[in-house]
């Protein structure tokens, strides 16, 4: 199968460039009688907006997306539900310098190298504006979670370069998330992270960071003891997302440090329901959900495209200089967040879906 689907039993497919007039997704398997609220999915593409804030791009799209099917007064029908998303603000001529120079650490001579088409506007399906149409399936995702399971999902900023959130999830107040536009929960450490981004920006530059995610009252049972299984599934969708260059989850590669006799966690009888008392599996075990907090974390690199001169080369091989030109983001963090939760949505509803044949009864 071609590269432009993901998931089996609820599955997208996305289509559309950056610089082209629209893009959109396919969503198959979404069950009929789901309530769909089209304010919502919009909400949701209005956190991930380019232009909206100073510290993200600039370009203007109002992502303003249309219901072409599936949906019918309010609830899905069971049919292949298909969103369009209009692009209204490309400039193909800030990419004119780039015609055959290729960026440093951007997507154009890969790109270049597979397809052989040389598609200078914009990085086109490499564009991150690709991850709209995610963000408008995920919210379909997060709907179904919601309704047929009360599972939810949320992420927040929890580093800018080093400017780190020293709070875990369990300390934070996760409805803060969207008061500030850096997205993360704790205003003293979003001031800071704000001001780095600010110089940044100032400097011609870009810093990468850490988004983390917190999927809540999801049952034990989702995933699969062997190749899909949950963690797998959801580190493939992490590092699906432009940008992305890590992934870890539970107590991640910090707890690569600890002994089998400190990282355990120990199960006990909590009223009848079987629970951890400490949660470092990071809420799955085996590929299985286990019930408790799933919650991971997903690096993200500084974006590649800097407003400073870099040495690079041409189609040809020559020599060639290359300077970032028109709206960039100076950091993607801030529109991660939204990212990161559609794609979490995406896997979880994807093995709730699966899960629905794995017994009798
Ligand atoms: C929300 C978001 C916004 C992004 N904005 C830009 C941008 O403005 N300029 C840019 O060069 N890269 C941007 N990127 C990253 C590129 O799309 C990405 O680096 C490129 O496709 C190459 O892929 P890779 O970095 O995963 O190898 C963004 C990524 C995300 C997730
Ligand atoms: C348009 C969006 O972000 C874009 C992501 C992006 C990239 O290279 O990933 C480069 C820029 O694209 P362009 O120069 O074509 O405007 C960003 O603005 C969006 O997220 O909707």
């Amino acid at each position: 199968m071609a590269g432009n689907t993901f998931g089996k039993s609820f599955s997208i497919t996305t289509f559309g460039e950056s610089h082209g007039k629209a893009i959109g997704v396919i969503i198959d398997g979404c069950p009929a009688g789901l309530d769909i609220d089209a304010a919502f999915i919009q909400r949701e593409l209005d956190r991930r907006r380019p232009g909206q804030s100073r510290i993200t791009t600039q370009r203007k799209e109002s992502d303003t997306v249309q219901i072409l099917s599936g949906i019918y007064e309010g609830k899905s029908t069971g049919t292949p539900i298909s969103l369009l998303i209009p692009n209204e603000d490309q400039r193909s001529k800030d990419y004119d310098h780039i015609r055959s120079a290729y960026r440093p650490s951007h997507a154009d001579f890969t790109y270049d190298s597979k397809y052989g088409i040389r598609d200078h506007r914009g990085g086109g399906r490499s564009s991150a504006r690709e991850t709209a149409a995610r963000v408008a399936a995920g919210a379909v995702a997060k709907l179904l979670l919601q309704q047929a399971a009360g599972i939810s999902v949320q992420a927040y900023v929890s580093r800018v370069a080093n400017i780190k959130l020293e709070k875990s999830h369990k300390e934070l107040d996760l409805t803060q998330t969207e008061t500030t536009m850096v997205r993360c929960p704790d205003e003293g450490t979003a001031q800071r992270m704000i001001e780095l981004i600010d110089q940044v920006r100032k400097d011609g530059d870009t810093v990468g960071g850490v988004v983390t995610c917190v999927a809540d009252n999801c049952p034990a049972g989702l995933g699969e003891p062997v190749f899909d299984k949950l963690h797998a599934d959801l580190a493939k969708a992490m590092l699906s997302i432009n940008a992305a260059h890590g992934f870890e989850y539970g107590s991640g590669f910090d707890g690569t440090y600890m002994r089998g006799s400190e990282h355990n966690d120990l199960f006990e009888n909590e009223g009848g329901r079987i629970r951890t008392r400490t949660n470092r599996s990071g809420g799955i075990q085996g590929g299985i959900s286990n019930g408790e907090t799933i919650y991971f974390n997903v690096g993200f690199k500084p974006i590649a495209t800097i407003m400073k001169p870099q040495t690079s080369v041409d189609r040809d091989g020559g020599e060639a200089e290359v300077k970032g030109k028109g709206r960039h983001d100076p950091c993607v963090l801030p529109r991660a967040v939204p990212i990161v939760e559609a794609m979490a949505a995406l896997v979880l509803a994807d093995h709730l879906l699966r899960n629905r044949n794995a017994r009798m009864g």
